[in-house]
């Protein structure tokens, strides 16, 4: 519950803060005489500064916002459990160096809305601060870097609080000028009068980059702080946020403004950010340049002739970035023969190695024989063992888990051109295909990466792929993760699981190193895609299967401490689901075939799933491909070849991990997926093996999920998963939020009926059938 400051505790809050401000110059001058006069002499023995920031934990308890704001709302027993950090800057005394001026940035301040700065560390009223512009990888105004003391403000009484934190002498000093200060022998711990709280903290804000020319200033509200942001010529206030945005032409005036101000502490923006819009701070343009036409006479003219205008564009990118780029367009936009033609602009320069998963190895040598028929086929080595040599050919195409072998018998690279197909391969730093790619990228001089989804689940995915494309932008993942990754430090560790700034992150890709175009932007003649969420039962399962279900389902909903035995949990109930649906699947299948959907492709994850369709199939009489691990990449492109083919009935059965990706499936244009998946990347990638350039049918994606099973918890983890791919602009929609939902009732249950709220016309017409009762 929150109590509203009258105006006049509000008055009184602002005069004793503005008494205290005259206290401390005053102590100030007396402690450090010449400082008064010249600020540019130091006190031998007097404390420079304190500088504390204040946490808050208890959100529940606390309008933070509101907590620094004169009209704030701040409940009295919002000081219970707030946790600071008292920053001392420890800056000694040296006669001849100069005052102090600045503070250092904390970077542990994790967000402008919960961070309270200490007005003790700045500068007094009179005291200037330096104003600069940015730099790239500096800041604004330099600081010093400051040390930080954990403790609470604890509600002591009525109208006061204490703060709980460990002695330090340095502290005990600022404490003594507060004008309510009081030691409690009992305690033996410092208290304050809730009207002095803001003198012992700042507000604290920082920017956020909102467009290619704009960023907003994210900070709770001060009257000084305002009458700074109408004074900028680009200002505006955006009433749908409620915060300012600004031109970034206006950034190093507006920091340097605010670093005037006593009681407020702004974060400056990270380097990588000032190094990418560089040119943006000198002249904000909302418009990204066009890249300049790239010379390809050189290249073959098959190739040239048949790129589209927006592939040709894709090409010109590249080239404006030196050959240097993650292409991250939409699966089915013809990554591969981008790719082929920016490599062979730099044709000069390979031989060329194509990294890609070991299933689309060949595929990869097929399509340089297609649209570069000037390069000898047998120049194109494909390496299949780790005894094959890697540089025998001019084109060099190994899988990721080959090179890793290869890395460890040739260690110098002679590759200065590299494609890397399916990059998101890459996005644990910590695997052995990443160890091995990395040094190899490090040494090349054009690196081409290649992925319609760059990250599958979260920001901090994309971090290898932006060191490899561009190792200067952060040298450091704690600083992606700090700024991108909501990085949290928890008891073992820091944890880069979130994501923050996701709109900042899209913009700096785009600007720096990446292309994604969607379908919808691109191929206006491609037709939609339709998802449904079909709800299926388990009725009609035997009383095993059942029984290990619900036990399944009560071990996950028991809650666990460990993430990894939870997750454990659910993998065993994502296995009895399995088991557990597969009737349902399979009267889904033959309902699809009887209904007149001759061709389309299945996804499941199970071998067991699998197994049952396929056996069904051939039982059936139903022609099938069956595409899984253990199907040699060499014959994956012949069973896509006979499928794309196939004049009758055909299913394309297919493991969701082993075939989500370089295949080209555009005869089907239906996709069922019998089976979810954690990972939303891979089922996007899935359902793109039918939507894709070729396809001129609309298509119809449909996901069975059971109620009562583990899909009820991998389908919000999915969207949760998917807004914030969406976000960071690296999904076009999500899964469910866009699906139209409909129910699909086993026909043996005891309820058995067809219950499909039918969405598409064509199966509507099919399905309005006499309910099948029993
Ligand atoms: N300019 C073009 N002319 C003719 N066919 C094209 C062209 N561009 C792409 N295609 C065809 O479109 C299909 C999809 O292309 P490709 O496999 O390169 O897409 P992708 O973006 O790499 O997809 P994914 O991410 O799913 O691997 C292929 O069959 C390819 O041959």
């Amino acid at each position: 519950m929150s109590v509203n400051l009258t105006p006049e505790q509000q008055r009184r809050i602002e005069e004793n803060r503005q008494r205290a401000l005259a206290r401390r110059a005053e102590r100030q001058a007396q402690v450090r005489p010449g400082c008064a006069q010249n600020k540019h002499t130091q006190p031998q023995e007097a404390l420079q500064s304190v500088h504390l920031v204040i946490w808050f934990i208890q959100g529940p308890l606390v309008s933070v916002q509101d907590s620094w704001a004169p009209e704030a709302t701040l409940s009295r027993a919002s000081f219970l459990c707030l946790i600071f950090i008292l920053s001392l800057q420890t800056q000694l005394i040296d006669t001849k160096g100069p005052c102090i001026k600045t503070v250092a940035p904390l970077s542990n301040v994790s967000s402008a809305t919960n961070s309270f700065y200490g007005q003790l560390s700045k500068p007094t009223p009179g005291e200037k601060r330096p104003s600069k512009l940015p730099e790239a990888g500096g800041s604004v105004p330099a600081k010093k870097p400051a040390v930080s003391v954990k403790g609470k403000c604890v509600s002591h009484s009525e109208n006061r609080f204490r703060v709980e934190v460990g002695y330090h002498a340095e502290l005990i000093t600022v404490f003594k000028t507060v004008p309510s200060k009081n030691y409690d022998p009992a305690t033996r711990m410092w208290n304050f009068s809730l009207e002095d709280y803001q003198m012992l903290t700042a507000l604290a804000g920082k920017c956020v980059v909102v467009s290619r020319c704009r960023l907003e200033v994210d900070i709770g509200y001060q009257a000084d702080v305002i009458a700074i942001f109408k004074k900028m010529p680009s200002k505006n206030y955006d009433m749908k946020t409620r915060k300012w945005n600004f031109l970034l032409e206006d950034y190093g005036k507006l920091m340097a403004e605010l670093s005037e101000l006593p009681a407020v502490e702004m974060e400056p923006l990270p380097p990588a950010v000032l190094q990418s819009f560089s040119a943006q701070f000198e002249k904000s343009e909302s418009r990204a340049p066009v890249p300049p036409e790239a010379d390809l006479s050189h290249v073959d003219p098959q190739l040239t002739r048949s790129l589209m205008p927006f592939q040709r564009d894709g090409v010109n990118f590249a080239v404006s970035r030196e050959g240097r780029l993650l292409l991250a367009d939409d699966m089915g936009l013809g990554k591969t023969v981008q790719a082929i033609c920016i490599a062979a602009y730099y044709k000069s320069e390979w031989p060329l190695l194509v990294v890609a998963p070991s299933s689309v190895r060949f595929t990869w040598a097929e399509a340089f024989r297609r649209w570069l028929p000037s390069v000898r086929a047998d120049s194109i080595n494909v390496v299949v063992t780790g005894r094959d040599s890697l540089r025998s050919g001019l084109i060099n195409i190994i899988s990721y888990d080959l090179l890793n072998r290869m890395d460890k018998q040739q260690p110098s690279s002679p590759f200065s051109v590299i494609i890397m197909d399916e990059s998101h391969f890459l996005k644990n730093m910590k695997t052995a295909r990443c160890r091995a790619a990395l040094p190899l990228l490090k040494t090349a001089k054009r690196v081409i990466l290649l992925s319609g989804t760059p990250a599958m689940s979260r920001p901090a995915e994309l971090y290898t792929q932006i060191l490899a494309v561009r190792p200067s932008l952060f040298p450091r993942f704690h600083d992606f993760g700090t700024r991108y990754c909501d990085a949290k430090q928890l008891p073992w560790g820091w944890d880069y699981s979130g994501s923050s700034h996701l709109g900042e992150l899209k913009l700096l890709l785009e600007e720096t190193l990446m292309l994604r175009r969607l379908k919808s932007e691109v191929l206006s003649q491609l037709p939609a895609k339709q998802r449904k969420v079909v709800t299926v039962t388990t009725d009609g399962t035997n009383s095993r299967t059942k029984a290990a279900l619900n036990a399944a389902a009560k071990e996950l909903a028991r809650g666990y401490h460990n993430k990894s035995q939870e997750k454990e949990a659910l993998l065993v109930f994502f296995n009895h689901t399995a088991e557990a649906k597969i009737r349902a699947i399979m009267e889904y299948i033959s309902d699809m075939l009887e209904c007149g959907r001759e061709k389309f492709l299945v996804f499941a994850h199970h071998k067991l799933v699998l197994d049952s369709i396929t056996k069904e199939l051939a039982e059936k009489g139903i022609s099938y491909i069956r595409i899984d691990g253990s199907t040699a990449s060499a014959e994956r492109q012949q069973l896509c070849d006979r499928f794309q083919s196939s004049q009758k009935s055909c299913v394309a059965v297919l493991s969701v991990t082993a075939a989500n990706m370089g295949l080209t499936l555009h005869s089907a244009d239906l996709v069922v997926f019998a089976e979810l998946f954690w990972n939303p990347g891979v089922l996007i990638q899935a359902e793109d093996r039918v939507h894709r350039i070729g396809q001129t049918s609309n298509v119809d994606i449909h996901y069975l999920v059971a109620k009562g099973t583990a899909d009820d918890y991998l389908w919000p983890m999915i969207q949760e998963k998917m807004n914030v791919l969406e976000q960071v602009g690296l999904s076009e929609s999500n899964i469910s939020e866009k699906a139209e939902s409909a129910s699909f009732h086993s026909k043996v249950s005891t309820q058995s009926f067809y219950h499909l709220h039918l969405t598409s016309e064509r199966l509507k017409i099919n399905h309005v059938q006499p309910a099948r009762k029993k």
